[in-house]
């Protein structure tokens, strides 16, 4: 198996702009280069070009819009982000939700530009339904515990691991991501041991005190 996948979302946190989004990629190269794990993260949209270009970590984008170049005002053009550095892209994140035409509309771009596609989904029937899609990764995050500090690795095994099955029934290329309140290398390893090849997370990196220690334990149980 590859090594586990950890996405970085700094969504738009304070704590996540600036330096200290300089100071999250550097702990995330660090840690990738020490460990061999797969470290990636997702800044805001005008960060994207200088970390994909300062650091040795994958670099996505948090959304994309199912556009194509012209008149368009105030959108997220996947070109833009393609060329800007990305390796790929967060769609329908729970915090930017789309209708399932735009979804398919983005996978269908991403592909397009060679960007992997992170499609998130709230429960297991969404992730079978976006597994159809044929993105790269369904990440499925129970909306009431991002954030929370609670693990859904914890709270919420059996939603992951519908979720593994539903998505390997619709398409077993499609791989799997889990997130909400992970924190810890004990979540990620149960995320992993229920099927998932990683994990999708953001507050317990972005708000730590000490990012690269966070990072560090998370991959400390692969
Ligand atoms: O994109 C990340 C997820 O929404 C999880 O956020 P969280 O780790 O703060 O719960």
């Amino acid at each position: 198996m590859d090594s586990p996948f950890i996405l970085v979302n700094l969504k738009t946190y304070q704590e996540g702009m600036g330096s200290n989004a300089h100071r999250i990629a550097a702990a995330a190269e660090t840690v990738a280069r020490e460990t061999g794990a797969v470290i990636g993260i997702a800044p805001v949209f005008t960060e994207i070009h200088p970390m994909s270009h300062h650091y040795a970590i994958p670099v996505y984008a948090q959304h994309i819009d199912a556009i194509a170049p012209g008149a368009h005002t105030g959108h997220i053009l996947p070109e833009a982000v393609r060329s800007a550095g990305a390796r790929g892209t967060l769609i329908n994140h729970s915090e930017r939700r789309l209708t399932l035409a735009d979804i398919d509309a983005c996978v269908q771009a991403a592909r397009r530009l060679h960007l992997e596609s992170v499609v998130c989904t709230n429960n297991d029937a969404t992730s079978a339904a976006a597994a159809a899609l044929r993105p790269d990764y369904v990440a499925i995050e129970p909306p009431e515990l991002i954030g929370s500090g609670v693990s859904v690795s914890k709270a919420d095994p059996g939603i992951i691991e519908r979720s593994v099955n539903a998505v390997r029934a619709v398409n077993p290329d499609v791989k799997v991501l889990t997130g909400a309140g992970i924190q810890s290398g004990e979540c990620v390893k149960i995320a992993v041991d229920l099927g998932t090849c990683g994990v999708l997370l953001a507050s317990s990196v972005v708000k730590a005190d000490d990012p690269e220690a966070v990072l560090r334990d998370l991959v400390s149980l692969l």
